[in-house]
C-alpha cells in the first residue's frame, strides 16, 4: 500500500515538476553525447542533482508491481496470495464503515490472520494528500484463504469522489452497500456511475440492515432494483452477486445467519466474482519519454521510467503523441551504464532507437508496444475541481475554460466544455468543489486511453484533477 502511495506521489511530483526536472543521466552517456536544445550542455557535465534510485529500490518497485503479497499466518508459514484493492461505496449512513469493521472482525475470528480494526479507528480516517488534494481515507487490510485485500473506506461523500477520481487509493473492484430500509439512494447511483467511469468493471452488492426489515418481499424488491440499476450503469446486473445481511450483527456477534455467515458469503462472492487486475508487468509496454539524446555513431536514445509492461531488445516499438506518431526498432537498452536485453516496469532506462533523428522525438511522447495506445485530441472525462481551501480557484468557470493539462511527462493546453446535450451548456458554471463530466479538446494530440489520469493547472496552481472516461477522437 505504502509503496503504491509513494509511487503515485512520485508520479505526481514528476508531472508537476515536468518543466523543471533536472535531467538524470541514465546511460548511453559518452563524451559525444549531445543534448536536446532545451537543456544547456553545462547541466550535463554536473553530476545529477537528484541521487539515482539504487537498483535494489527499482527492483522492489517492480516487485510491488507484481502485486503479490506475502503474509505471515500465525508465524508458522509464509504464503503468497494475489493482492487486490477494493473498497466500500454507497449512500451516506448505509453502513459502509460498519461493514468494513465487520469484515476485518469476521475474517480475523475465522482464521486468526490479519487484524480486527474497530469502527472508531476506521471512521477516524487520516487525511492524505493526493495530487494536491486532501482526502480522508481509511485503509484496512484483510485476507481470505484465496486473496489478500487492501480495503478503502472514506468518511464522507466528497472524499469518495475525490478518491475515485484521483485514484488516491485505487479500487480494482468494490462492494456497494445499500440499506434494506431505504433501498437505493442518490449517492448509491452517483458512486455506481463514478465506479464505472474510473474503470471498475465488477462490483458485489451488500444489502445491509436486514435486521430492521421483516418483509421478505421488500428485500426482494431492493435486490431487483439494485440489479436493474447495475445494468443501467453498464455492469452485469443479472449475474452480480447480491448478499443480504447485517454488518452491525456481525460486528456485535449477534444472529450469525445475518451476521457472521452473511459476511463469509460476501467474502466468498468477492473472491469469486471480482477479477484480479492485470499485473502491471503483463500490460502492454509503455514508457513516457523524459529526454532525448543523440549519440554520434550510434543513434538516438530516449530515456524515461517504464510505466508498465516489459520490452525486449530488437523488437518493434512505436512513439506516440505530439503530432508525429511512428514506428521504429529498439536496438539497445541501457540502465546505469549497463547494456541489458530487456526492461520492465519500474526500470529507469535509456532506449536506443534505429534510424530516428533526435528532432523527431519530443518529451511527452510515449514509447509503446505498437498499436497499444493512440494519439488523442478529444475525450470525455470525470473532473474534480479543487476548492480554494485545497489550493484551487476561488471563482467558477464556464464553457471553453483553457487550463494546462498535465499528463505523464508533458502538459498541453486543453479547452474544457460541457457535453453539448447538457441543458444551458454555454451558461452553466462549474464551481470549485464540483465533480463534473467535461469534454476536453487538446491543442495537440497526446497518448491517452480510458482510465488515464491527469491534473489541470493554471497560473502555477493545481485547479483540478480528472480521469479520462471516453476517447472521442
Ligand atoms: N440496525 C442496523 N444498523 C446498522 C447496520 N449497519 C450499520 N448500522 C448503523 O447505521 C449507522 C451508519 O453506519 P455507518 O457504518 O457509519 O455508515 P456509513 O455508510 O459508513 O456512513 P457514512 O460514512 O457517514 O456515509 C450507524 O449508526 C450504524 O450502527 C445494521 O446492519 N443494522
Ligand atoms: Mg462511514
Amino acid at each position: 500500500m505504502n509503496a503504491l502511495r509513494t509511487q503515485s506521489a512520485r508520479s505526481l511530483a514528476k508531472q508537476v515538476n515536468a518543466r523543471s526536472t533536472s535531467v538524470v543521466q541514465r546511460g548511453f552517456a559518452s563524451a559525444s553525447l549531445s543534448r536536446t536544445p532545451q537543456v544547456s550542455t553545462a547541466t550535463l557535465a554536473k553530476p545529477p542533482s537528484v541521487p539515482r534510485p539504487p537498483i535494489a529500490a527499482l527492483s522492489l518497485a517492480t516487485r510491488g508491481a507484481l502485486r503479490t503479497y506475502a503474509s505471515e499466518a500465525g508465524g508458522k508459514f509464509v504464503r503468497d496470495k494475489p493482492h487486490m484493492n477494493i473498497g466500500t461505496i454507497g449512500h451516506v449512513d448505509h453502513g459502509k464503515t460498519t461493514l468494513t469493521a465487520a469484515i476485518t472482525k469476521v475474517l480475523f475470528d475465522a482464521s486468526g490472520s490479519g487484524k480486527f480494526v474497530d469502527y472508531s479507528s476506521i471512521d477516524k480516517a487520516p487525511e492524505e494528500k493526493a495530487r494536491g488534494i486532501t482526502i480522508s481515507t481509511a485503509h484496512v487490510e484483510y485476507e481470505t484463504s484465496n486473496r489478500h485485500y487492501a480495503h478503502v473506506d472514506c468518511p464522507g461523500h466528497a472524499d469518495y469522489i475525490r478518491n475515485m477520481i484521483t485514484g488516491a487509493a485505487q479500487m480494482d473492484g468494490a462492494i456497494i452497500v445499500v440499506s434494506a430500509t431505504d433501498g437505493q439512494m442518490p449517492q448509491t447511483r452517483e458512486h455506481l456511475l463514478l465506479a464505472r467511469q474510473v474503470g471498475i468493471k465488477k462490483l458485489v452488492v451488500f444489502i445491509n440492515k436486514v435486521d430492521q426489515v421483516d418483509d421478505k418481499e421488500m428485500l426482494e424488491l431492493v435486490e431487483m432494483e439494485m440489479k436493474d440499476l447495475l445494468s443501467t450503469y453498464g455492469f452485469d446486473g443479472e449475474n452480480t452477486p447480491v448478499v443480504m445481511g447485517s454488518a452491525l450483527a456481525a460486528l456485535e456477534d449477534k444472529t450469525p445467519e445475518v451476521g457472521k455467515e452473511a459476511i463469509m458469503k460476501l467474502m466468498a462472492a468477492t473472491d469469486e466474482w471480482l477479477d484480479l487486475p492485470p499485473r502491471d508487468l503483463e500490460k502492454p509496454f509503455l514508457m513516457p519519454v523524459e529526454d532525448v539524446f543523440s549519440i554520434s555513431g550510434r543513434g538516438t536514445v530516449v530515456t524515461g521510467r517504464v510505466e508498465r509492461g516489459k520490452i525486449v531488445k530488437g523488437t518493434e516499438v512505436e512513439l506516440v503523441g505530439l503530432g508525429s506518431s511512428f514506428k521504429t526498432t529498439l536496438t539497445g537498452i541501457e540502465m546505469f551504464h549497463k547494456e541489458l536485453a530487456d526492461a520492465q516496469c519500474g526500470d529507469n532506462a535509456g532506449m536506443l532507437l534505429r534510424g530516428v533523428k533526435r528532432e523527431q522525438i519530443k518529451r511527452g511522447m510515449v514509447l509503446v508496444a505498437p498499436g497499444s495506445i493512440k494519439p488523442v485530441k478529444k475525450f470525455e472525462a470525470s473532473v474534480y475541481i479543487l476548492t480554494k481551501e485545497e489550493g484551487g480557484r476561488s471563482t467558477p468557470f464556464q464553457n471553453n475554460y483553457r487550463p494546462q493539462l498535465f499528463v505523464r511527462t508533458t502538459d498541453v493546453t486543453v479547452s474544457l466544455t460541457h457535453p453539448p446535450e447538457e441543458k444551458d451548456a454555454d451558461e452553466k458554471l462549474v464551481m470549485p468543489g464540483d465533480n463534473v463530466t467535461l469534454l476536453g479538446d487538446l491543442v495537440h494530440d497526446v497518448a491517452l486511453e480510458e482510465g488515464s489520469r491527469f491534473t489541470l493547472r493554471e497560473g502555477g496552481k493545481t485547479v483540478g484533477t480528472g480521469i479520462v472516461s471516453k476517447i472521442l477522437g
